[in-house]
């Protein structure tokens, strides 16, 4: 064996989880210091005011304590939590700091919390009923000692059954050949060519075989039948996989085959096909479980009668006697657990639970002939070698083109800890150990050659059963625009719906693609499409957070998410909103592929990309997934969808479109206009529009990616010249208004709308599908637009009236910092408030709004009211229209603000004063209680809870977010002047 390389490998490891652990104890310190007990408590890894309901004695003699909470009045429910079973918890004495005991988390209800403290505790824990508690969920060690030890297990491997599998996992030898099989019959007839071909592969190879399961791919259906083939030849499988839930998964899919399964450990799902399978319960069908039950009782009624006694002989005998029981039991049970063990056709664990210190401890070293890890891409590699060290042979499934584990030490991650086994191997061994399932039974065909062309070399293909489904084919969906493309990109790009930029704020939101968003589902809820088939995916926890705040309300079951929080899962339709639009064409967090990955994939029938083209851009995979949609999808341009946009310019950029030569343009800010364009009102912008026909930046136009497809490229060519020049002799004429035919593709239309914002023209896009076509005119002369709406038909006089030279219309290119939007849309706003004396010929801005809004009415007066939404820099406006429209507590008969003292249920998305806040109150509490079994408690991730950092917005949070933009608001007003400055050094 290599032992050097397994001992590099091993200091390796340990370094990086050393570090891994530092990271998570720090964020748990920080957490803990600056929070209250209260804060703790709505972060959900706190409980307060608990009072112990029964005490008895659980497996092996463990002390299992209940809690419940206080009972002050009616509610006798616990606070909604994240608390999960297996989690590490602390006891404390509710008026005192200091620690009584810690325990592990067993079992939690909606009403109650089981801890199973060690015997250790037994005598020092005086546990008092009229006393009261508090529980706090700590970082959790044990993980960390079990990958420690099992990294420490490898380093001293001589001559155990996976001494051949670690020389080909680490050391240097090649996997042995295959060995020969015969033809299987398939338990499952259905399987398409590759997962057949996969689960004979499967069994063939000797030390390892990796199943590459793209999304959708039947990844679970084709481990299974590998684990019910290998059963048949009669070999004895361990199974595990980094969270409950995937273990869980698996036993849900196994129990069906009527095998004998066994689960280990702490199921995360309630659900009897699981739990029938746990330890604890087949070890209560055991012969064993009576007489086990008699001791556990006999053990009960001892610490009663040692409790009631003073006389200190007395308590001696008691405890003696406890003692000699609890030996009893531990033989019992163990006989028991090893009968039961050995029964097994497969053992399912996750990957920590199959550790030494448990009850595979209790079997022989040689006992498994196979270790299956599935979702091995997301597990940390330490956590697989814990299983990994009992068999001669393993099989990992997973895909390591979707996200790797979770990781809190960036550095850790970089130094490798995020790069799975499965990764490593696939990348060492490539074909030899390697097969990927390629059909999948998910996505629309047009989703599905993007991923594969994007992740999975070409070779994915869809399902004939899914190839085509559209959201119109849904029961009760009408066919409309929206629910007839499988792909929809809606572009910013130019519209000024700039990211939030707070510095001291890691997170990004994006106020004006929230807006789209809520369009958007919108449109496919009017078509019929059920809200909780959509899901909306955003990349940043702030994006979250807007977009639950407007839209939850309104659509309880929509689910909303960041990218992480959905891996595994699906929707039938799903909007991506990508945030990020800045000067600096940063992406940042979104550079992850795999996430990126991972976010179209959960669609089945229809993906919508919310984005800014212009800054995603900079970003070559991204730019791939842009380009994708521009070529096969259907494109809209922002403006066809907000009507109060201060569009930003376009110059040389529109005319370039997705820009399709990259990084092709220099610092924006660099662009200048000559300076009698400001003077010369509507003649001198379509001077511009001219002037900037053969910009000094490249006009090369390459064609669209075309190594995407080859065929079915539609609406591709570019026509921008042709529109151009259509445009431009409209403007030299003197006709009112120019009509483009209802032939254009969606990709004209982009193109026409924003050829036409660049030349200061107002553009139209009216009727449904098929029919839509867009009208551009000029701009009404400024003041006729003021207040009171115009009816859109009849055209404007050919005789713009010039602009006062006073003022910069927004609407046009302007200056050295052409984008100083924010300050001028401030001073508008001053200007509007600054009285009526300033006629709305002043504000081009706003003049132009209700015409379009009028026109936009009628567009969307099917599909109910559009949201009075303020523009995107009225922070201000944003915030008090968030609260406005939740400012009373969502309790039927109850009317209390809930202003500042409130809380939003993650459930039903409503805010409810504190009366009315538990889930269990006001009608959740169903839901609350799936989704505490659902959660995951990531094993593989080195603390419990880690993996579910998904913040509700708690109260603290929300008042935290609106003095953030409250601040913004204060700085951007009182900093005008200097703000040119500060935008010039970047955003
Ligand atoms: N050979 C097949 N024929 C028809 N349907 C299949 C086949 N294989 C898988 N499916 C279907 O595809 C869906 C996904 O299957 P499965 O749960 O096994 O996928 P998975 O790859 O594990 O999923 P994920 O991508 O979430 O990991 C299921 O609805 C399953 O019934
Ligand atoms: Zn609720
Ligand atoms: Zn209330």
């Amino acid at each position: 064996m290599a032992s050097s390389t397994v001992e590099s490998f091993v200091a390796q490891q340990l370094q990086l989880l050393e570090l891994e652990r530092d990271a998570e104890v720090e964020e748990r310190r920080s957490w803990q210091e600056h929070s209250s007990l209260k804060e703790l408590q709505s972060r959900g890894v706190c409980l307060l005011k608990l009072q112990v309901s029964s005490q008895c004695t659980g497996l092996y003699g463990q002390r299992l304590v209940t809690f419940e909470p206080r009972k002050f009045g009616p509610v006798v429910v616990l606070p909604s939590n994240s608390f999960t079973s297996g989690d590490i918890v602390g006891l404390y004495d509710a008026n005192e700091s200091s620690q009584l005991a810690t325990g592990v988390l067993t079992r939690i209800t909606q009403k109650s919390v089981t801890v199973a403290f060690d015997e250790s505790h037994d005598f020092q824990l005086n546990l008092d009923r009229e006393n009261t508690y508090r529980l706090l969920k700590l970082a959790n060690d044990v993980t960390y000692k079990r990958l420690k030890k099992a990294l420490m297990t490898l380093k001293k491997y001589h001559c155990g059954p996976a001494s051949s599998l670690i020389d080909v996992l680490l050391g240097g030898s090649t996997p042995s050949p295959t060995t020969e099989i015969p033809s299987l019959t398939f338990y499952n007839t259905a399987l398409d060519p590759s997962q057949k071909e996969a689960v004979s592969f499967a069994l063939a190879q000797k030390e390892v075989a990796i199943i590459h399961g793209p999304p959708g791919t039947g990844k679970t259906t084709t481990v299974v039948e590998i684990i019910l083939q290998a059963v048949k030849q009669g070999l004895k499988v361990l199974c595990c996989a980094p969270s409950n839930i995937a273990v869980d998964n698996l036993v849900e899919r196994l129990a069906m085959c009527k095998k004998r399964i066994l689960r280990l450990g702490h199921p995360a799902r309630l659900l009897e096909s699981v739990q029938q399978h746990s330890l604890d319960a087949v070890l209560a069908r055991s012969d064993n479980a009576q007489i086990v039950a008699d001791i556990r009782k006999d053990i009960d009624q001892v610490f009663g009668k040692n409790k009631k006694t003073q006389d200190k002989r007395e308590k001696s005998n008691f405890r003696n006697e406890i003692k000699l029981l609890r030996k009893e039991l531990k033989e019992r049970e163990e006989a028991a657990t090893v009968q039961s063990l050995t029964a097994a056709d497969v053992v399912l664990a996750t990957n920590t639970g199959a550790s030494s210190d448990g009850p595979l401890k209790l079997l022989p070293e040689n006992h498994f002939d196979v270790v299956v890890v599935d979702e091995c891409a997301q597990a940390l590699e330490a956590s697989c070698w814990i299983p990994l060290l009992k068999a001669p042979k393993c099989i990992l499934a997973g895909d390591h083109k979707q996200l790797p584990p979770t990781t809190i030490s960036h550095k850790a991650a970089l130094a490798g800890l995020s790069r799975s086994l499965m990764e490593r191997l696939a990348e060492k061994h490539g074909a030899g150990v390697v097969r990927m399932l390629t059909v999948q039974y998910r996505m629309h065909q047009a989703i599905t050659r993007w991923a594969s062309e994007a992740m999975y070399h070409g070779q994915l293909t869809a399902h004939p059963s899914v190839a085509g489904h559209l959201l119109k084919d849904l029961p009760g969906v009408a066919d409309t625009e929206e629910t007839s493309v499988p792909l929809l990109l809606i572009d910013t790009a130019g519209c000024g719906l700039l990211e939030l930029d707070e510095e001291d704020s890691q997170s990004k939101g994006n106020p004006g693609e929230v807006r789209l968003v809520t369009l958007h589902i919108q449109a496919l809820v009017d078509a019929g499409v059920h809200a909780g088939d959509i899901a909306v995916i955003a990349p940043y926890n702030l994006q979250v957070d807007l977009l639950r705040q407007s839209l939850s309300s309104k659509h309880p079951e929509l689910e909303i998410k960041s990218v992480d929080g959905f891996q595994g899962r699906e929707k039938e339709a799903v909007i991506l909103t990508f945030v990020r639009s800045n000067r600096k064409g940063e992406v940042g967090f979104l550079a992850e592929d795999r996430r990126i990955n991972v976010a179209v994939t959960r669609a089945r029938r229809h993906v919508a990309v919310i984005c800014d083209s212009r800054t995603v851009n900079n970003h070559t995979f991204l730019k791939t997934l842009v380009d994708y949609f521009t070529e096969h999808g259907e494109v809209r341009t922002a403006f066809e969808y907000l009507d109060d946009i201060v569009p930003e310019n376009y110059t040389h950029e529109g005319s370039q479109g997705h820009s399709r030569a990259p990084k092709l343009r220099g610092p924006v800010t660099s662009i200048k206009k000559p300076a009698n364009e400001q003077e010369n009102g509507q003649e001198a912008r379509a001077a511009a529009g001219q002037g900037r026909r053969k910009p000094p930046v490249s006009q090369v136009h390459s064609q669209p990616s075309s190594s995407a497809s080859g065929s079915d490229r539609t609406g591709a060519t570019d026509h921008t010249e042709h529109f151009r020049a259509m445009i431009e002799e409209f403007v030299a004429s003197k006709a009112s208004q120019l009509e483009f035919p209802t032939s254009l593709s969606s990709h004209d239309r982009l193109r026409v709308h924003q050829i036409a914002e660049e030349c200061g023209l107002r553009h139209d896009s009216t009727g449904e599908g098929k029919a839509r076509r867009i009208t551009v005119r000029r701009k009404s002369p400024a003041g006729s637009g003021g207040v009171a709406p115009q009816p859109p038909s009849p055209p404007s006089p050919a005789q713009p009236e010039p602009e006062p030279l006073s003022e910069q219309p927004l609407g046009q290119p302007h200056g050295p910092t052409q984008l100083d939007l924010k300050a001028l849309h401030l001073e508008r706003l001053q200007r509007q408030q600054g009285g009526q004396a300033q006629p709305a010929k002043a504000q081009p801005g706003v003049g132009l709004r209700p015409q379009k809004a009028q026109q936009k009415k009628k567009k969307k007066e099917t599909k109910g009211p559009a949201p009075a939404l303020p523009c995107e820099e009225d922070f201000d406006a944003l915030v008090s229209a968030v609260i406005k429209a939740d400012n009373t507590c969502s309790f039927a008969k109850c009317s209390a603000s809930t202003t500042t003292l409130g809380q939003f249920c993650m459930h039903c998305s409503r805010r409810y004063c504190l009366s009315h806040h538990l889930p269990e109150i006001h009608g959740c509490g169903e839901k609350a209680r799936a989704h505490a079994r659902q959660r995951i408690s990531r094993e593989g991730v080195l603390y419990a809870g880690s993996g579910t950092r998904d913040r509700a917005l708690d109260p603290a949070k929300r008042a935290q977010l609106q003095r953030k933009l409250d601040k913004k608001l204060g700085e951007l007003s009182s900093q005008r002047t200097s703000k040119r400055k500060e935008k010039e050094r970047g955003t």
